[in-house]
Protein backbone atom coordinates (compact mmCIF):
# COMPACT_ATOMS: atom_id res chain seq x y z
CA UNK A 1 0.00 0.00 0.00
CA UNK A 2 1.36 3.41 -0.43
CA UNK A 3 -0.02 6.20 1.38
CA UNK A 4 0.42 9.77 0.43
CA UNK A 5 -1.19 12.23 3.19
CA UNK A 6 -2.19 16.06 2.12
CA UNK A 7 -2.43 19.59 3.95
CA UNK A 8 -6.06 19.08 3.33
CA UNK A 9 -8.37 17.62 1.96
CA UNK A 10 -8.86 20.41 -0.91
CA UNK A 11 -5.55 20.31 -2.15
CA UNK A 12 -6.03 16.37 -1.75
CA UNK A 13 -9.55 15.94 -3.90
CA UNK A 14 -7.86 18.41 -6.49
CA UNK A 15 -4.75 15.95 -7.14
CA UNK A 16 -6.94 12.87 -6.91
CA UNK A 17 -8.91 14.34 -9.50
CA UNK A 18 -5.95 15.28 -11.91
CA UNK A 19 -4.03 11.90 -11.26
CA UNK A 20 -7.46 9.79 -12.19
CA UNK A 21 -8.11 12.30 -15.38
CA UNK A 22 -4.06 11.49 -16.52
CA UNK A 23 -4.37 8.03 -15.93
CA UNK A 24 -8.09 7.92 -18.27
CA UNK A 25 -6.41 10.12 -20.91
CA UNK A 26 -3.46 7.10 -20.70
CA UNK A 27 -5.61 4.32 -20.94
CA UNK A 28 -7.46 5.83 -23.71
CA UNK A 29 -4.23 6.80 -25.80
CA UNK A 30 -4.05 2.54 -25.98
CA UNK A 31 -7.54 1.91 -25.72
CA UNK A 32 -10.99 2.65 -27.94
CA UNK A 33 -12.37 2.37 -24.22
CA UNK A 34 -11.91 2.36 -20.89
CA UNK A 35 -14.32 1.87 -17.59
CA UNK A 36 -14.31 3.78 -14.54
CA UNK A 37 -15.35 2.70 -11.05
CA UNK A 38 -16.52 5.35 -8.23
CA UNK A 39 -17.67 5.42 -4.64
CA UNK A 40 -21.09 6.90 -3.12
CA UNK A 41 -21.19 8.56 -0.14
CA UNK A 42 -20.42 11.64 1.13
CA UNK A 43 -16.85 11.74 0.34
CA UNK A 44 -15.83 11.24 -3.66
CA UNK A 45 -18.30 14.39 -4.72
CA UNK A 46 -15.41 17.23 -4.65
CA UNK A 47 -13.29 14.56 -6.90
CA UNK A 48 -16.41 14.61 -9.22
CA UNK A 49 -16.72 18.72 -9.39
CA UNK A 50 -12.46 18.22 -10.80
CA UNK A 51 -13.41 14.99 -13.53
CA UNK A 52 -16.57 16.78 -14.48
CA UNK A 53 -15.06 19.52 -16.41
CA UNK A 54 -12.00 17.36 -17.71
CA UNK A 55 -12.58 18.70 -21.69
CA UNK A 56 -9.27 16.54 -22.63
CA UNK A 57 -11.02 13.53 -21.68
CA UNK A 58 -12.68 12.31 -24.54
CA UNK A 59 -15.30 11.09 -22.78
CA UNK A 60 -17.93 9.47 -24.91
CA UNK A 61 -15.05 6.48 -24.70
CA UNK A 62 -15.60 5.77 -20.70
CA UNK A 63 -17.79 3.90 -19.16
CA UNK A 64 -18.70 4.90 -15.65
CA UNK A 65 -20.17 2.79 -12.58
CA UNK A 66 -20.41 3.09 -9.13
CA UNK A 67 -18.53 0.50 -6.97
CA UNK A 68 -21.67 -0.16 -5.03
CA UNK A 69 -25.13 0.85 -4.68
CA UNK A 70 -28.43 1.51 -1.85
CA UNK A 71 -31.22 -0.46 -3.22
CA UNK A 72 -32.89 3.33 -3.33
CA UNK A 73 -34.75 5.37 -6.14
CA UNK A 74 -32.87 8.11 -7.51
CA UNK A 75 -35.33 10.54 -5.63
CA UNK A 76 -34.04 9.06 -2.79
CA UNK A 77 -31.13 11.26 -0.74
CA UNK A 78 -28.96 8.13 -0.41
CA UNK A 79 -29.06 6.90 -3.81
CA UNK A 80 -25.00 7.29 -5.28
CA UNK A 81 -26.65 7.09 -8.41
CA UNK A 82 -27.68 10.41 -7.75
CA UNK A 83 -25.22 11.72 -6.37
CA UNK A 84 -23.23 10.67 -9.56
CA UNK A 85 -25.84 12.42 -12.02
CA UNK A 86 -25.41 15.44 -10.36
CA UNK A 87 -21.99 15.90 -9.62
CA UNK A 88 -20.16 13.72 -12.12
CA UNK A 89 -22.27 12.99 -15.29
CA UNK A 90 -22.69 16.96 -15.61
CA UNK A 91 -20.63 19.11 -18.13
CA UNK A 92 -17.87 17.89 -19.95
CA UNK A 93 -18.54 13.93 -17.99
CA UNK A 94 -22.20 13.99 -19.43
CA UNK A 95 -20.82 12.22 -22.66
CA UNK A 96 -19.95 9.16 -20.57
CA UNK A 97 -21.46 5.88 -20.88
CA UNK A 98 -23.52 5.43 -17.50
CA UNK A 99 -23.21 1.32 -16.49
CA UNK A 100 -26.00 1.45 -13.81
CA UNK A 101 -26.41 -0.70 -10.62
CA UNK A 102 -29.81 0.14 -9.96
CA UNK A 103 -32.84 -2.09 -11.45
CA UNK A 104 -35.98 0.06 -9.85
CA UNK A 105 -37.45 -3.87 -8.84
CA UNK A 106 -38.27 -4.45 -5.21
CA UNK A 107 -35.00 -6.11 -4.51
CA UNK A 108 -31.39 -6.57 -5.75
CA UNK A 109 -31.81 -9.82 -6.63
CA UNK A 110 -34.21 -9.49 -9.51
CA UNK A 111 -32.04 -7.31 -11.38
CA UNK A 112 -28.67 -8.73 -10.39
CA UNK A 113 -28.62 -11.17 -14.14
CA UNK A 114 -29.36 -8.05 -16.41
CA UNK A 115 -27.52 -5.68 -14.51
CA UNK A 116 -24.52 -8.06 -14.39
CA UNK A 117 -24.86 -8.85 -18.07
CA UNK A 118 -24.26 -5.00 -18.45
CA UNK A 119 -20.87 -4.66 -16.66
CA UNK A 120 -19.08 -7.86 -17.89
CA UNK A 121 -18.52 -6.47 -21.54
CA UNK A 122 -16.20 -3.43 -19.55
CA UNK A 123 -14.36 -5.52 -17.27
CA UNK A 124 -11.11 -5.37 -15.87
CA UNK A 125 -12.04 -1.84 -14.71
CA UNK A 126 -9.52 0.50 -15.54
CA UNK A 127 -9.11 3.08 -12.85
CA UNK A 128 -11.06 2.39 -9.80
CA UNK A 129 -11.78 5.39 -6.62
CA UNK A 130 -12.78 3.33 -3.36
CA UNK A 131 -14.00 4.95 -0.45
CA UNK A 132 -14.02 3.78 3.06
CA UNK A 133 -16.42 4.19 6.46
CA UNK A 134 -14.97 4.19 9.47
CA UNK A 135 -16.53 0.30 10.16
CA UNK A 136 -13.74 -0.63 7.65
CA UNK A 137 -16.44 -1.26 4.79
CA UNK A 138 -15.07 -0.70 1.39
CA UNK A 139 -18.19 -0.28 -1.48
CA UNK A 140 -20.37 -2.30 0.27
CA UNK A 141 -18.65 -5.24 1.60
CA UNK A 142 -19.16 -4.90 5.48
CA UNK A 143 -18.29 -6.75 8.05
CA UNK A 144 -20.95 -9.07 9.50
CA UNK A 145 -23.13 -8.51 5.73
CA UNK A 146 -25.19 -11.85 5.35
CA UNK A 147 -22.92 -12.24 1.97
CA UNK A 148 -19.76 -11.49 3.09
CA UNK A 149 -17.71 -14.21 2.29
CA UNK A 150 -19.45 -14.41 -1.11
CA UNK A 151 -18.55 -11.28 -1.69
CA UNK A 152 -14.90 -11.51 -0.55
CA UNK A 153 -14.02 -15.06 -1.84
CA UNK A 154 -16.56 -15.71 -4.48
CA UNK A 155 -16.33 -15.88 -8.34
CA UNK A 156 -19.07 -13.44 -9.02
CA UNK A 157 -19.46 -10.04 -10.46
CA UNK A 158 -21.85 -7.98 -8.44
CA UNK A 159 -23.60 -9.27 -5.05
CA UNK A 160 -26.64 -8.36 -3.17
CA UNK A 161 -25.89 -7.19 0.13
CA UNK A 162 -27.47 -6.90 3.70
CA UNK A 163 -25.58 -5.82 6.36
CA UNK A 164 -26.39 -4.63 10.16
CA UNK A 165 -24.06 -1.15 9.39
CA UNK A 166 -26.39 -0.41 6.13
CA UNK A 167 -29.63 0.88 6.28
CA UNK A 168 -30.97 -0.34 3.11
CA UNK A 169 -30.50 -3.57 0.97
CA UNK A 170 -27.25 -3.10 -1.27
CA UNK A 171 -25.41 -4.17 -4.86
CA UNK A 172 -21.80 -4.29 -4.92
CA UNK A 173 -18.59 -5.47 -7.03
CA UNK A 174 -17.26 -8.22 -5.48
CA UNK A 175 -13.69 -8.10 -4.39
CA UNK A 176 -12.65 -10.27 -7.25
CA UNK A 177 -13.56 -7.64 -9.38
CA UNK A 178 -12.03 -4.73 -7.72
CA UNK A 179 -9.03 -6.70 -7.22
CA UNK A 180 -8.64 -6.97 -10.83
CA UNK A 181 -8.75 -3.15 -11.62
CA UNK A 182 -5.86 -2.14 -13.12
CA UNK A 183 -5.34 0.77 -10.69
CA UNK A 184 -7.02 1.31 -7.45
CA UNK A 185 -7.28 4.46 -5.27
CA UNK A 186 -8.43 4.89 -2.00
CA UNK A 187 -9.71 7.99 -0.51
CA UNK A 188 -10.23 8.86 3.02
CA UNK A 189 -10.90 12.10 5.29
CA UNK A 190 -10.31 12.58 9.15
CA UNK A 191 -8.72 11.02 12.13
CA UNK A 192 -11.31 8.24 12.92
CA UNK A 193 -10.54 6.70 9.50
CA UNK A 194 -7.20 7.17 9.53
CA UNK A 195 -6.96 4.84 12.48
CA UNK A 196 -9.54 2.68 11.12
CA UNK A 197 -7.36 2.35 8.19
CA UNK A 198 -4.45 1.63 10.57
CA UNK A 199 -6.40 -1.01 12.46
CA UNK A 200 -7.48 -2.70 9.01
CA UNK A 201 -3.44 -3.63 8.29
CA UNK A 202 -3.54 -6.09 11.05
CA UNK A 203 -7.41 -7.41 10.68
CA UNK A 204 -8.57 -9.91 8.32
CA UNK A 205 -10.59 -9.34 5.58
CA UNK A 206 -14.34 -10.93 7.05
CA UNK A 207 -13.49 -7.96 10.33
CA UNK A 208 -12.13 -5.75 7.67
CA UNK A 209 -13.37 -5.77 4.15
CA UNK A 210 -10.71 -3.00 2.99
CA UNK A 211 -8.08 -5.12 4.39
CA UNK A 212 -8.64 -7.13 0.96
CA UNK A 213 -8.02 -4.15 -1.07
CA UNK A 214 -4.90 -2.50 0.23
CA UNK A 215 -1.99 -4.29 -1.56
CA UNK A 216 -1.53 -2.35 -4.29
CA UNK A 217 -3.51 0.68 -3.88
CA UNK A 218 -2.69 4.29 -3.61
CA UNK A 219 -4.44 5.59 -0.55
CA UNK A 220 -5.01 9.42 -0.22
CA UNK A 221 -5.81 10.60 3.32
CA UNK A 222 -6.06 14.20 4.54
CA UNK A 223 -6.93 15.19 8.14
CA UNK A 224 -9.82 17.76 7.13
O1 LIG B 1 -22.26 3.57 1.97
C1 LIG B 1 -21.21 3.82 1.42
O2 LIG B 1 -20.12 4.10 2.18
C2 LIG B 1 -18.79 4.17 1.68
C3 LIG B 1 -18.06 5.23 2.51
O3 LIG B 1 -18.85 6.41 2.46
P1 LIG B 1 -18.43 7.79 3.15
O4 LIG B 1 -19.70 8.58 3.23
O5 LIG B 1 -17.89 7.45 4.53
O6 LIG B 1 -17.39 8.41 2.28
C4 LIG B 1 -18.74 4.50 0.18
O7 LIG B 1 -17.44 4.34 -0.29
C5 LIG B 1 -19.74 3.60 -0.55
O8 LIG B 1 -19.67 3.79 -1.94
C6 LIG B 1 -21.13 3.96 -0.06
O9 LIG B 1 -22.15 3.24 -0.71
Amino acid sequence: MNLIEYPDAEMMMMDVGNTIAGELEAHLLTNDSVSFAVPGGTTPGPIFDVLCGAKHIDWARVHVMLTDERWVPETSERSNTRLLRERLLIDAAAAAIYMPLYGGTDTPEESLAALEAGILDVLPISVLLLGMGTDMHTASIFPGADKLNEALHGNAVLVPMRAPGAPEPRITLSAKVLKAAMSRHIVIIGQEKREALNRAKSLSPEEAPIAALLAESTVHWAES
